[in-house]
C-alpha cells in the first residue's frame, strides 16, 4: 500500500491569523503567553485539518514563529554576538532582534529561499559556539502526538543545506563547521529516536544542485556518520524545487528514504529513476503533486506517474506527496467567492492538494473505479479552462510574435544617453532618490478599503491618493532628494495593482502568501493572454510632477518580476508570458513618457530569483529575461533615463545580464549583506549609472549618519563617482512615516559629507 504524505503546510492561517498575532505581540498588543497559546491554536489547528482529510505522514516541525531557517540556527544557538545572547533556550526577544532588527543592533541578512517569493534569515556563524538548545522537532512531535494523538513526521532542514544557507565562514572551515554540526543533528536525532520516533524528514534541498567532488564526499559522510548513529530511526532524505543532480550517489546514501521532487524535476528525476532504478530497500517520496503552482493537478497523468513509480519501488515503499512545503501556495480556494467558475474549478490551493495526495493514493491502492468520478471532474475543469476564450487571443499572440522578431535596442548606446541626459537634468554628484513606495499608513490601507467597500466614491479616494502625494511631495523636497517618486500610494502591492488593470489577470480575495517574517503576498493569477487595456500610472505620476519642479520618476514593475511574483499558467512557456507582459508595459513606458515624465523606473526584483537552479538553463532564462526588460524600456528617446531596481539576493553570479539589460540606473540593494556586493562590482567593471542601497529598510531602525556614510564610502573605492547615486535598499512601504523622514534626513546628510569629502579630494 502506498501512503500519503506532505513535506509542509502554510503557517499562515485561513485568514492569516498568524501574521495577525504575530504583529499584535510586536506592537505590544498581545502577551507573550497569548501569543504562545495562539499560536498553538493556528498549529493544532493545521495538524487536525491534515489529519481529517486522511494524510498519512502529516508534518511537525515545520511550523515557525517566523522563519524555519532561523528557527534551525536558533535551535543551535547561532546567534549573532550584537545580540548579547548568553546561552540556553533563545528569548523571543532575541529570536525576533535576529529577524527584525533592535534599537541597537542590525537585523541578519534576509534572502530568497532557493527560487521561490520566501525570504529566510541568513544563519551567521562568524564566532558562533553552536549547543543545543532546545530540540524542537522533539517538542513539536510530542505535541501532535499528546493533544491529537497524530504519529507526526519532524521536519528538520539538513546540515548540508543548513551551511550552504548560511554565511560567516571560509571554505576551509567547512569540515569543521560539518563536524559541529553533525554533532548537534545527531544528538537532535538521537532524542527523537529515543522518544519512538518512526520517521524523520530532513529537507537537503542544496542536493539539486551541482555538487563538486568535494562536496560530495561531505554528504556523504555526513550522512553516513547520522546513520550509525541513529540506527533504529527512518530518515526520510528530502530534496525539492528541481531533480537531484548526483542521482545515484544521493539515492544510495545510507537512509531509508528519498523524496524527490517529480514536478519541477520530472524530468531528470523520471529519466535517472528509469535509468538506473531505484533501491529496493528504500522508500521513494514521489513528489507528484506541485507545491508551488496553484493548478490543480491533471490527475489521470500523475496517475500513471504513480504507478510507473511504483513499479520500480518495492511493496509497501512509496510515499505519494507534495512536490515540496505547501508554504508556497495559499490555503484554500474555499472563500473565493468572486472568481469565475470556469477558473475557479481549476484551482488548488494547499488544502485542495491534500485532497489530491489522498486521491491519487486511493487511486493507486483501490483502482481507478473507486474515485473514478473525480477522475472525471477533473479531466473537465482542466479542459474548459484550456479551451477558454482568455487562453487564445489571437491579436495578443500576433502582436507579440511580431515584436519578438525584432532585436530591442536602445537608439543610442550607454554613453551617448548618458552625456544627453546629463544635459537635461543637471543633477548634482551624487543624486539622491528613493525606490518608489513610501509608508503604506493604516490610514492608506483603511481609504482604499473604504473605497474597495464602496463607502467612498472614486472622488473621495483619488483625492485622498492626491493629498498622500502632496504631503510626500513636500516631505522630499523639505529633505532635499533630487529625484522624487509619487509614493505608490494606490497601490497594494507592485504586482497586484499592475495585475488588476492588465487582461488576462485574475485576483483572488483570501489567496495570501507568506513572503517573509509576518509579510504576505497576494499573487494574481496569470490564467490566459496579458494585454494593456489603459494607462495604468500616468494619473498620480503626472500629477505628482505637476507639484514640483524636481524630476518625478515614473515607477513600473518589470515584466519578469510580474510574472515570477504571480502564479502562473502552465499551458505556455513562461518566457511567451514574459514577452506578453513586456508589449504590455512598453505600452505604459510609452503612455508616461507621452505625458512628460521623463525618468521611468522598472523594477525588476525578482529576475534572480527565477534564475533556474541548474547550471545549463541560467543563461536561456537570463536571455530571455533581458530581452523581456529591453522589449520593455526600449523605445524611449535618449534623453529618457531608464532606471531599474533590483533587492535581496546575490547578484554576482549575473552582473553581465544586469549590464546587458541597458538601464541608464540600476538601484540595488546592499546593505543587509553589509556591503558584499561590492565585490562584486571590483571584479566586473559595471558601466551604467548605479546606485547602492545605504540603508536596509526592512527593519524599524533608523540609521545614523556615520553607518551610511561607511557604506558610500566604501562603494566610492570600487564604483566611477560620476555614475554613482545614492538610495535606500528597496521601498519604503512597510515603515513608519517618522521613521522613514528620519532615515531620509540622515542620507542627505551623509550624500553632503560625500561630496564635500569628493570634491576636496579631487
Ligand atoms: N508581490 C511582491 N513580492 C515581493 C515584494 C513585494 O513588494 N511584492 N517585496 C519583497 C518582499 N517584501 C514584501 C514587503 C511588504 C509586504 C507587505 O507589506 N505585505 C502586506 C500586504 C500588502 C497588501 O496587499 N495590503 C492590502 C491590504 C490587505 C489587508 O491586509 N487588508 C486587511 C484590512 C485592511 C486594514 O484595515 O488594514 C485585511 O484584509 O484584513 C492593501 O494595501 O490594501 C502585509 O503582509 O501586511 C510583502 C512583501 C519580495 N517579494
Ligand atoms: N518600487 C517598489 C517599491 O518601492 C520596488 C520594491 S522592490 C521589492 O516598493
Ligand atoms: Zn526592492
Amino acid at each position: 500500500m502506498a501512503k500519503s504524505s506532505v513535506l509542509g503546510y502554510p503557517r499562515i492561517g485561513e485568514n492569516r491569523e498568524w501574521k495577525k498575532a504575530l504583529e499584535a505581540f510586536w506592537a505590544g498588543k498581545l502577551e507573550e503567553s497569548e501569543l504562545h497559546n495562539q499560536l498553538q491554536q493556528i498549529r493544532l489547528n493545521h495538524l487536525r485539518k491534515q489529519k481529517d482529510k486522511g494524510i498519512d505522514f502529516i508534518p511537525v516541525n515545520d511550523f515557525s514563529y517566523y522563519d524555519q531557517v532561523l528557527d534551525t540556527a536558533a535551535m543551535f544557538g547561532i546567534i549573532p554576538q550584537r545580540f548579547n545572547y548568553n546561552g540556553g533556550a533563545v528569548p523571543l526577544s532575541v529570536y525576533y532582534g535576529v529577524a527584525r532588527g533592535t534599537k541597537d543592533a542590525a537585523a541578519s541578512e534576509m534572502t530568497k529561499w532557493f527560487n521561490t517569493n520566501y525570504h529566510y534569515i541568513v544563519p551567521e556563524l562568524y564566532g558562533a559556539e553552536p549547543v543545543l538548545t532546545e530540540n524542537k522537532p522533539l517538542t513539536a512531535y510530542r505535541e501532535a502526538k499528546e493533544k491529537l494523538g497524530i504519529e507526526g513526521k519532524p521536519v528538520i532542514l539538513g546540515p548540508i543545506s543548513f551551511l550552504k544557507l548560511s554565511k560567516g565562514y571560509g571554505r576551509s572551515e567547512i569540515d569543521t563547521w560539518l563536524s559541529i554540526l553533525v554533532k548537534l543533528y545527531v544528538q537532535v536525532l538521537q532524542e527523537l529516536e529515543a522518544e519512538g520516533v518512526q520517521w524523520v524528514q530532513i529537507d537537503e534541498p542544496v542536493l539539486v544542485t551541482k555538487l563538486s567532488n568535494d562536496d560530495l564526499a561531505r554528504v556523504k559522510s555526513v550522512y553516513g556518520k547520522i546513520a550509525e548513529a541513529v540506527p533504529q530511526l527512518n530518515i526520510l532524505l528530502q530534496t525539492y524545487f528541481e531533480s537531484v543532480e548526483q542521482f545515484k550517489d544521493i539515492v544510495n546514501l545510507p537512509v531509508q528514504g528519498i523524496g524527490l521532487d517529480f514536478v519541477h524535476g520530472l524530468e531528470g528525476n523520471l529519466s535517472a529513476i528509469r535509468e538506473f532504478g531505484f533501491p529496493q530497500d528504500k522508500v521513494l517520496g514521489a513528489g507528484v503533486i506541485d507545491g508551488r503552482g496553484i493548478w490543480k493537478a491533471p490527475l489521470g497523468k500523475k496517475l500513471g506517474l504513480v504507478k510507473e513509480l511504483q513499479n520500480l519501488v518495492s511493496a509497501d515503499k512509496l510515499l505519494i506527496q507534495t512536490s515540496c512545503s505547501l508554504l508556497h501556495v495559499p490555503v484554500t480556494t474555499k472563500p473565493e467567492t468572486k472568481l469565475q467558475p470556469v477558473l475557479k474549478n481549476a484551482l488548488a490551493f494547499a488544502d485542495e492538494k491534500l485532497d489530491e495526495v489522498v486521491l491519487l493514493t486511493e487511486a493507486l491502492n483501490n483502482g481507478e473505479a473507486a474515485v473514478a468520478e473525480a477522475l472525471e471532474a477533473n479531466v473537465a475543469d482542466l479542459e474548459a479552462l484550456e479551451q477558454s476564450e482568455s487562453r487564445n487571443r489571437l491579436d495578443v499572440q500576433s502582436a507579440v510574435a511580431r515584436i519578438q522578431s525584432q532585436e530591442p535596442a536602445r537608439t543610442s548606446p550607454f554613453a551617448t544617453r548618458n552625456a544627453a541626459q546629463q544635459e537635461k537634468w543637471q543633477l548634482p554628484l551624487f543624486p539622491t532618490t528613493t525606490i518608489g513606495s513610501f509608508p503604506q499608513s493604516t490610514e492608506v490601507r483603511k481609504a482604499r478599503q473604504s473605497w474597495r467597500k464602496g463607502e467612498w466614491n472614486n472622488e473621495q479616494y483619488s483625492g485622498f491618493i492626491q493629498d498622500q502625494i502632496d504631503q510626500w511631495i513636500g516631505y522630499q523636497e523639505e529633505i532635499g532628494i533630487d529625484v522624487l517618486v509619487h509614493g505608490e500610494f494606490e497601490r497594494t502591492d507592485m504586482v497586484e495593482f499592475f495585475g488588476e488593470k492588465l487582461e488576462g489577470f485574475a485576483f483572488t480575495q483570501n489567496g495570501w502568501v507568506q513572503s517573509y517574517g509576518s509579510r504576505c503576498v497576494k499573487p494574481p493569477v496569470i490564467y490566459g493572454d496579458v494585454a494593456f487595456k489603459e494607462a495604468m500610472t500616468v494619473e498620480e505620476t503626472v500629477y505628482a510632477q505637476s507639484k514640483t519642479k524636481r524630476p518625478v520618476k515614473g515607477m513600473l514593475t518589470g515584466p519578469i518580476t510580474i510574472m515570477n511574483w504571480s502564479f502562473v499558467r502552465d499551458d505556455i512557456k513562461r518566457e511567451q508570458i514574459a514577452y506578453q507582459l513586456a508589449y504590455a508595459l512598453r505600452q505604459e513606458v510609452e503612455a508616461l513618457e507621452n505625458s512628460g515624465i521623463g525618468m521611468i523606473q522598472v523594477d525588476e526584483p525578482a529576475v534572480r530569483e527565477g534564475l533556474p537552479l541548474k547550471e545549463e538553463e541560467q543563461k536561456p532564462y537570463l536571455d530571455w529575461a533581458v530581452k523581456a526588460f529591453r522589449m520593455t524600456t526600449c523605445t524611449v528617446q535618449d534623453t529618457t533615463q531608464i532606471h531599474t531596481h533590483m533587492c535581496y539576493c546575490e547578484f554576482h553570479d549575473m552582473i553581465d545580464s544586469i549590464e546587458e539589460m541597458d538601464a541608464d540606473v540600476i538601484s540595488i540593494e546592499t546593505s543587509r549583506s553589509h556591503g558584499e556586493l561590492i565585490h562584486s562590482f571590483e571584479e566586473n567593471t559595471y558601466k551604467h549609472g548605479i546606485g547602492l542601497g545605504v540603508y536596509d529598510i526592512h527593519s524599524p531602525r533608523v540609521p545614523n549618519v556615520e553607518e551610511m556614510t561607511v557604506m558610500i564610502d566604501r562603494a566610492l573605492k570600487v564604483l566611477d563617482p560620476k555614475l554613482f547615486w545614492i538610495n535606500p535598499d528597496c521601498g519604503l512601504k512597510t515603515r513608519g512615516q517618522e521613521e522613514t523622514i528620519a532615515s531620509l534626513r540622515n542620507m542627505v546628510d551623509a550624500t553632503k559629507i560625500a561630496r564635500e569629502k569628493f570634491t576636496v579630494n579631487v
